[in-house]
């Protein structure tokens, strides 16, 4: 009721003066915005307007410090930082003042009169290479950067800049976005010069894969990392299917997918160092359940044996057929042992999908981009061994078929080579795998790979865009 008597009276406190009478006409409007700055960066980046020369608000980080005031916007002229004058400073000697400032930073803008407005809907995308900031020499500011790794997926949630968005993990929804290099940036940086791109963008030459060594082989993987070594007759890795994708681009767009149960199961492939233990996964996982889970029926152009069926071992087909089957992308990997062909075909997995059941399969990592389709829309799971001592311990017991022995034990080099394949294989093609299970206890790795297996079949998950726009 006194609220109300003071409202009917006008009886307002405190009295503001009264605004100057003798205000010029073109003065720009002034806003003077103080922050108080507390351990995390202000969130915004400033720079000389090409035109006028102004120092000018570049950018405004989406959910920082200046955002939440929603006193600052990209486009607004600064006048002043702290009481002093802007003019005639460069902006490193602002950012200079701002990070030496503690507690409320004052700034005097004059606010820009067209404010661009941010409608574009999110975007998601999948990282194919690291990015550190810190390293990162052409950064507008390192601390506004988002440090992200391959395969982590981003939410996009400004594109205004052409060189750099700003995004933020889509498993940190809420927190404040960060600065990222553009597609465009990323893209022009890796043609122009690729030494440079080594400190925002790793690519791992082909040569840091060396041939796997002899004499560490087991019988079905065989044939295919022998052919590794010689001249391959096509290029199915980097074909999907229906043309060459080449390296592809730093992002993916990626979107939410949750399989309906009317839908196709999704392939499960499996990947990892020779020995780590993929062969005795999935041959659990199809005994568990040979009813729900099956492996692919491979083509080869050896000639068929007495007790075998065509279809059931293996789809036995003319060399002709079978260089048809590679030159027109329809094998997802390939290879020669005994100078006949090997390979395991998209048809062969789709197949198994159609009639309703999972198809598991084991694949080098240069064949899991080809078989990154929409139609299999495989789940990659890569199997990883524990570090050093623990793998030594595991596999005390465990044996290998080489190229001349069966059941051989692992020696220390098997063993080394295989933590080592690992990590070289997690370098360049992490960016591809939805799950990691390390394989130590072997009941454990099982049930974890069981987990995996329902997650990929029953909950959503992030897949390549283009799958779900494909009819
Ligand atoms: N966690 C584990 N602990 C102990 N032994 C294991 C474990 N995982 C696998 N093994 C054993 O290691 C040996 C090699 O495993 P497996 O044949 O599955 O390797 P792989 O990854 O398929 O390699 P390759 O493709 O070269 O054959 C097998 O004897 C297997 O039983």
């Amino acid at each position: 009721l006194t609220a109300h008597d003071s409202v009917a009276l006008e009886d307002f406190e405190p009295v503001l003066p009264p605004l100057p009478d003798n205000l010029p006409e073109d003065e720009d409007a002034m806003r003077i915005v103080c922050l108080v700055k507390n351990k995390q960066p202000l969130g915004a980046t400033i720079k000389r307007h090409e035109v006028t020369g102004d120092v000018v608000i570049a950018r405004v980080i989406l959910g920082g410090l200046a955002d939440r005031s929603g006193l600052l916007h990209a486009g607004d002229k600064l006048v002043e930082v702290n009481g002093v004058s802007v003019a005639g400073l460069d902006p490193e000697q602002i950012i200079h003042i701002l990070a030496l400032s503690r507690g409320i930073v004052t700034f005097k803008v004059v606010p820009v009169s067209d404010r661009p407005v941010n409608d574009q809907t999110a975007l998601y995308v999948r990282a194919m290479t690291d990015y550190r900031p810190q390293q990162d020499p052409a950064i507008p500011c390192a601390d506004a950067g988002l440090p992200f790794r391959r395969g982590d997926v981003l939410q996009i949630v400004d594109q205004n800049d052409v060189l750099w968005w700003q995004a933020r993990k889509a498993s940190d929804r809420g927190t404040r976005a960060g600065l990222i290099p553009s597609s465009y940036l990323l893209t022009s940086k890796r043609l122009a010069n690729p030494t440079v791109i080594m400190i925002a963008f790793i690519i791992l030459p082909l040569s840091v894969f060396p041939p796997r060594p002899a004499g560490f082989r087991r019988s079905t993987r065989l044939c295919r990392r022998r052919s590794a070594r010689g001249p391959q007759p096509g290029c199915p890795t980097c074909c999907p299917g229906r043309g060459c994708r080449g390296g592809g681009g730093p992002y993916e767009e990626v979107a939410r997918y949750q399989r309906s149960p009317a839908d196709r199961p999704r392939a499960i492939v499996l990947v990892g160092p020779s020995g780590v233990g993929v062969n005795e996964l999935r041959r659990r996982l199809i005994g568990f359940n040979p009813d729900r889970f099956q492996s692919a029926v491979p083509h080869t152009t050896r000639a068929r044996k007495s007790y075998e069926e065509d279809g059931r071992e293996y789809h036995f087909v003319s060399r002709e057929t079978f260089e048809g089957m590679v030159n027109s992308h329809r094998m997802l990997e390939f290879g020669t042992y005994g100078g006949n062909f090997y390979g395991t075909s998209a048809d062969a997995v789709r197949s198994v999908l159609e009639g309703g059941r999972i198809c598991v399969l084991d694949l080098e990592p240069q064949g899991i981009q080809g078989a990154r389709t929409h139609d299999l829309k495989p789940y990659v799971i890569f199997i990883k061994p524990p570090g050093g001592s623990r793998l030594r311990r595991s596999r005390r017991e465990a044996t290998i078929i080489t190229d001349y022995f069966v059941n051989v034990k692992f020696k220390d080099e098997d063993l080394q080579e295989m933590e080592d394949a690992a990590r070289r294989t997690e370098a360049r093609f992490g960016q591809f795998f939805d799950e990691v299970i390390v394989n130590d206890d072997l009941p454990r790795a099982f049930g974890q790979l069981l987990s995996a297996v329902q997650r990929a079949q029953g909950e959503p998950q992030w897949v390549p865009a283009a799958w779900l726009s494909v009819r």
